[in-house]
């Protein structure tokens, strides 16, 4: 590899503030991937409206119908380019054994050769972009900064809806403080003459992680959370590496702030796997009169314990990548409006008159759209028009529900911690975990059925412990463990940690259909729950938890016979005992490091279990 003679191409130098380590990086990464020119992004909207225009010229972007959806665009991606790769994402740990079983680890001095190798000279013919950004309000004490490179101005604009990006962020790097590198390419250089694509990308993919250095390097796709690095790949893979050595957690969560009908405040968040609800339920509008739901954040929260020992949550997003289809006026009238103009598509459907088009918009399709190939799309083509893991990209501040506080730099107090999954069976509506240990529990056993949002069979049922299964840079039993000493640390600090619930709104009668109506219905769930915090709603031991007695949720409204409310609720013990020998069986995969507090609860579920077979069993038989 020849770099020696490449001379930083002209244009605008270094901002005169920048910290000499990210100069010199900077430098040593256009040396090696040798792109046509470097450019400082600042973050204004002016380079903001000229990297639209940039996208628009190159084909990337489509500008929508400016009187129907002012401000936006749609990109359609390489069909090949859609999804999240699980199989090229990397954890390059020094010791194999440190990535764990759940992540795919590679050497990181072998991998770090092979990168530099790919790209060697990967940004010829292209510009490469220097992305400074802030995770969490600049300056805030749970803020983290990073700086990404990339040849992607997709990328570059998602990073500026996704994140504070520009210079008040390069100024928060001083010669003291720590950020994080990352390193993007679309794998899609350009010899001279050679004409570029709409969504450029490569057939080889890696999306590298290195939890010792805290660096990522991603390459080869231009698609959201391969790409997007402050997001999956910080925020979450390097945040929770770097989280356990300081003691706090950065999770897969919403933050959701309620108001009760006697305007009491609480602060929820809840980790659901990937297309799971966390959007939907963000950005909630509730049923139940009086109650009042405003979103934090809808993808992310980092958590601390604050100077009084409580746990503290902010969004370190500043925007969302959410899912499109199965988004409509009825589901969620609230993401509806935040995309209603400012917003980048990709890969939804175009409609004949400029705006855009999702399954589940409207109840009936349009009877002619081009579809997120771009191929024309009749209602009776027999594929969907918008991909399923289509996505929109709007700022934080255009969600009309956005908290006031959904920024501010201290976070916000948490009361309760949910999680959930998508299952069809055997996982009650809700469930209180009886103390920490066993929400630790609930959440290093969740599993739940694949969904679009990464590559893999659809409906697959998968153990996602804490929805972080794709995201967490680290072994995953020392997760667990880590999980459980934040909650001892939090009592030692005198203070109590969030009470912890499961939920599951995708649970299916016989027939196949969802038995509880979800969405905004699901605030019935919620008054449920903060009913238990001051003991105002009755509850049930049960081997899974305390489920709720019948009359004690608000169903007022709703159609709901007693059968329905009892399926949701039934527990069929010969399942599950046979949930429970599978999670001891993925238990043992785990090299021995299952925290023995989990061990117990597991033990303690079967043994319940069985109690509760052996009465099942006689009661029928007293009954004959
Ligand atoms: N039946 C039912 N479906 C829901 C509910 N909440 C969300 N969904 C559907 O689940 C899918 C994904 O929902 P999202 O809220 O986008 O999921 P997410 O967890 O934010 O997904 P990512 O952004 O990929 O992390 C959509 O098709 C929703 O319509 C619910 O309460 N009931
Ligand atoms: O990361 C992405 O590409 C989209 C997303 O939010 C997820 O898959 O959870
Ligand atoms: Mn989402």
């Amino acid at each position: 590899m020849t770099v020696a003679h490449y001379v930083l191409p002209p244009g605008p130098a270094a901002p005169t503030n920048a910290d000499r380590r990210v100069t010199a990086w900077v430098e040593e990464i256009a040396a090696l991937t040798q792109p046509d020119a470097v450019v400082w992004c600042t973050g204004s909207d002016e380079e903001y409206e000229s990297l639209l225009d940039l996208l628009v010229k190159q084909g990337t972007l489509l500008r929508l119908n400016a009187q129907l959806r002012p401000r936006s665009y749609l990109a359609r991606s390489d069909p090949s380019d859609v999804a999240r790769v699980e199989a090229r994402t990397f954890i390059c740990s020094e010791a194999e054994a440190d990535a764990g079983p759940t992540n795919q680890w590679q050497e990181p001095v072998a991998m770090l050769r092979e990168l530099r190798s790919l790209f060697s000279g990967t940004m010829h013919g292209r510009t490469m972009y220097v992305v400074p950004f802030s995770m969490g309000p600049v300056g805030s004490p749970l803020a983290r900064l990073g700086v990404q490179v990339t040849d992607s101005p997709y990328v570059v604009a998602s990073m500026r809806t996704m994140t504070r990006m520009g210079s008040e962020s390069l100024a928060q790097i001083t010669p003291d403080t720590a950020w994080v590198p990352c390193v993007h390419s679309v794998g899609a250089p350009l010899g001279p003459g050679d004409e570029d694509v709409p969504w450029p990308c490569n057939d080889t993919k890696y999306i590298c992680h290195f939890p010792e250095s805290r660096e990522i390097w991603s390459y080869g796709s231009a698609y959201g959370g391969n790409a997007i690095l402050a997001k999956k790949s910080f925020a979450l893979r390097i945040a929770s590496v770097i989280a356990r050595e300081e003691g706090w957690l950065a999770e897969h969560m919403l933050l959701l702030k309620v108001t009760t009908p006697e305007n009491r405040v609480f602060h929820v968040a809840a980790a659901f796997p990937s297309a799971c609800g966390k959007t939907n339920f963000a950005m909630l509008a509730p049923t139940l009169p009086g109650w009042k739901a405003e979103t934090i954040g809808d993808d992310i929260a980092w958590i601390a314990p604050g100077p009084d020992g409580r746990l503290r949550a902010i969004n370190p997003e500043a925007g969302f990548f959410g899912v499109a289809p199965g988004t409509g006026p009825l589901t969620n009238r609230t993401a509806i409006d935040t995309v209603r103009t400012d917003t980048v598509f990709t890969n939804v459907a175009l409609t004949d008159d400029g705006d855009v088009w999702w399954e589940g918009l409207t109840d009936l399709p349009p009877a002619h759209l081009v579809d997120w190939k771009g191929a024309d799309w009749t209602p009776d083509a027999g594929t969907p028009a918008a991909h399923p893991n289509s996505r929109f990209t709007a700022r934080a501040d255009s969600c009309p529900t956005i908290a006031d506080t959904w920024d501010d730099p201290e976070g916000v107090v948490l009361d309760v911690i949910l999680f959930g999954g998508r299952r069809a069976t055997n996982v009650p509506l809700v469930a209180q975990a009886r103390d920490w240990e066993h929400g630790v529990f609930m959440g290093a056993t969740v599993s739940s059925e694949r969904t679009a949002a990464a590559e893999g069979t659809v409906g697959e049922l998968r153990r996602d412990p804490f929805a972080m299964l794709p995201f967490c840079g680290y072994h995953m039993a020392d997760y667990w463990r880590h999980w459980i000493e934040v909650g001892d640390a939090v009592r030692e600090a005198g203070a109590q940690p969030p009470a912890v619930f499961q939920v599951n709104w995708f649970r299916k009668d016989a027939d196949g259909r969802f038995i509880w109506p979800g969405f905004g219905d699901n605030v019935r769930v919620l008054a449920w729950i903060l009913g238990r915090l001051d003991g105002s709603a009755a509850a049930a031991d049960t081997p899974l938890g305390l489920l709720p007695v019948a009359g004690s949720m608000n169903l007022d409204g709703l159609n709901l016979t007693d059968s329905q409310w009892q399926e949701l609720f039934h527990i069929d013990p010969a399942s599950q005992l046979a949930e429970a020998a599978d999670a001891a069986a993925y238990f043992d995969r785990f090299d021995g490091r299952v925290p023995a507090a989990l061990r117990e609860q597991l033990s303690a579920l079967t043994t319940s279990l069985e109690r509760l077979a052996a009465h099942r069993s006689a009661a029928a038989a007293h009954q004959r």
